[in-house]
């Protein structure tokens, strides 16, 4: 039994306390910067997460040591013996996470050269790197694509900063300029930069590395180069993602969580919509309690890049927009396949429609992006119970709470990949009272 199927009873109200630790988003990316330092960093707040364990094996094989602080949640990661790694020490890395591709300016750094395993993370869209790559050969780096991962290497020496306008605000790409302008050789502009929080949590980690980073009005970030940085000690911003995930649940069953370390501003975006939905949320000192103010309101959501309504939210409020008083529509922008999750829930009753180009409907606060789709969910409709099975992280979780929301027992199955997201999650939904069983 390892928890990747279960049999779940609905319409259990989700009532209880969860606390979320440090975001899947940072720790991982903080972990990578680790590299840039001559000594030791220590994370604290780290959550336990697939995509923690397959960084830190990735920073264990490139001679990071790597250790369990005396607070539960922290790492120390000791960067001195940095080395180049076997390739089949980095090709056993590979589908595992998007992380991996953020070693390549730290690696560049410390080794002249990084070999980067083929991706992994959630299958939402074709998620090329192409920012990240032409930014890197702007830097200096060379690029060559091997039969399964690239090589990167720095014929001219050390890299140098450059002049990068990125097509999209894109968070990974802005990250691999940050991570590699820090040690380049003057200075780097980057123009038309992603703002998540949790980018600005790694630009305060990496000033307190001792880099030079100054966000300008615009989406403007200028990095001064410098030749050495200092290893960091740092709690990481909270998971904003895995807050509004339970939030919606709450929704969605008519139960009340409390969120424990979730906070305001990161959120602004999110509660906004959630208290339109009808949600109905108190802002407290060590977190948010949430729960159903009355009946389930329709709501126009428009997914965008920060401070818009991030697109890893969308999907567990679809769930709860099933249960609202009319139609509800969710333009999603960011990625171009990122509805496939709803299938599962118009098996189970839902009615949605997909409209895979998008919808022209009217004005809209997000520009139109050629890739977007739009789901028209009206409710309410009952859901009832299915087998169903998991396609990715935050589709999973909306299928968790779906079978959790409907009458009757549901068959989940792919649980696991949950575990890339939410830490101990089978353990928060039994603290929370949900019926259900591991049967495989
Ligand atoms: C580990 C992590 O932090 N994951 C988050 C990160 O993903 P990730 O960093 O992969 O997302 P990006 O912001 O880079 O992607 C946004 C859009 O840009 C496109 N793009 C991106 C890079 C590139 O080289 N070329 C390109 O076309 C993507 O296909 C997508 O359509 O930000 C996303 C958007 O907030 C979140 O959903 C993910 O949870
Ligand atoms: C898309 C997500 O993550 P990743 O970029 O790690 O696949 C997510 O967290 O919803």
């Amino acid at each position: 039994m390892t928890g990747d199927v279960l049999a779940i009873r609905g319409g259990r109200p989700l009532r209880g306390r969860v606390d979320v630790k440090g975001a899947k988003n940072l720790a991982t990316k903080a972990m990578v910067a680790a590299l840039l330092g001559e000594d030791t960093s220590v994370l604290r707040d780290v959550p336990n997460l697939s995509d923690v364990a397959v960084v830190r094996s990735l920073l264990e094989v490139h001679g990071v040591r790597v250790t369990e602080g005396e607070e539960a949640g922290t790492l120390r990661l000791d960067p001195s013996d940095v080395e180049s790694a076997h390739m089949e020490e980095i090709d056993a890395h590979a589908g595992a996470s998007r992380i991996p591709i953020l070693f390549c300016g730290p690696l560049l750094h410390r080794l002249g050269q990084a070999f980067i395993p083929d991706l992994g993370g959630c299958r939402i869209g074709d998620r090329p790197i192409d920012f990240h790559l032409d930014a890197l050969r702007k830097f200096g780096a060379t690029v060559e694509k091997l039969p399964s991962g690239i090589r990167l290497s720095t014929p001219g020496g050390r890299l140098h900063g450059a002049n990068i306008h990125l097509p999209y605000p894109s968070v990974g790409a802005t990250e691999q300029v940050l991570l590699t302008a820090v040690r380049a050789e003057g200075t780097t502009e980057l123009r038309n930069a992603a703002i998540e929080p949790e980018i600005m949590d790694l630009i305060a980690l990496l000033q307190k590395m001792g880099a030079i980073i100054s966000y300008e009005p615009n989406r403007v970030i200028l990095i001064e180069g410098v030749e050495k940085l200092r290893g960091y000690d740092h709690r990481s911003i909270f998971d904003r993602n895995e807050a509004a995930s339970w939030a919606s649940a709450a929704l969605a069953t008519d139960g009340e969580i409390f969120v424990g370390g979730a906070k305001q501003q990161e959120m602004l975006t999110f509660l906004n919509v959630f208290r339109k939905a009808g949600g109905w949320f108190d802002i407290q000192e060590d977190g948010i309690l949430f729960r159903r103010a009355g009946e389930i309101q329709p709501v126009v959501v428009e997914t965008d890049v920060h401070p818009g309504f991030m697109t890893d939210w969308q999907q567990p409020l679809v769930v709860a927009l099933t249960q609202a008083n009319g139609r509800s529509v969710v333009h999603e922008t960011v990625y171009e396949n990122r509805m496939g999750f709803t299938q599962a829930l118009v098996k189970m009753g839902a009615d949605i429609v997909v409209h895979p180009h998008g919808l022209q409907d009217g004005p809209r606060r997000v520009a139109r992006r050629e890739l977007e789709q739009a789901a028209v969910i009206t409710g309410p409709t009952p859901l009832h119970g299915a087998d169903i099975v998991v396609p990715d992280l935050r589709g999973g979780y909306s299928h968790v709470i779906a079978a959790l929301t409907a009458t009757g027992e549901s068959k989940v199955s792919g649980v696991d990949i949950l575990s890339r997201g939410y830490e101990n999650f089978l353990a928060k939904l039994d603290a929370l009272g949900a019926d259900f069983d591991v049967i495989g």
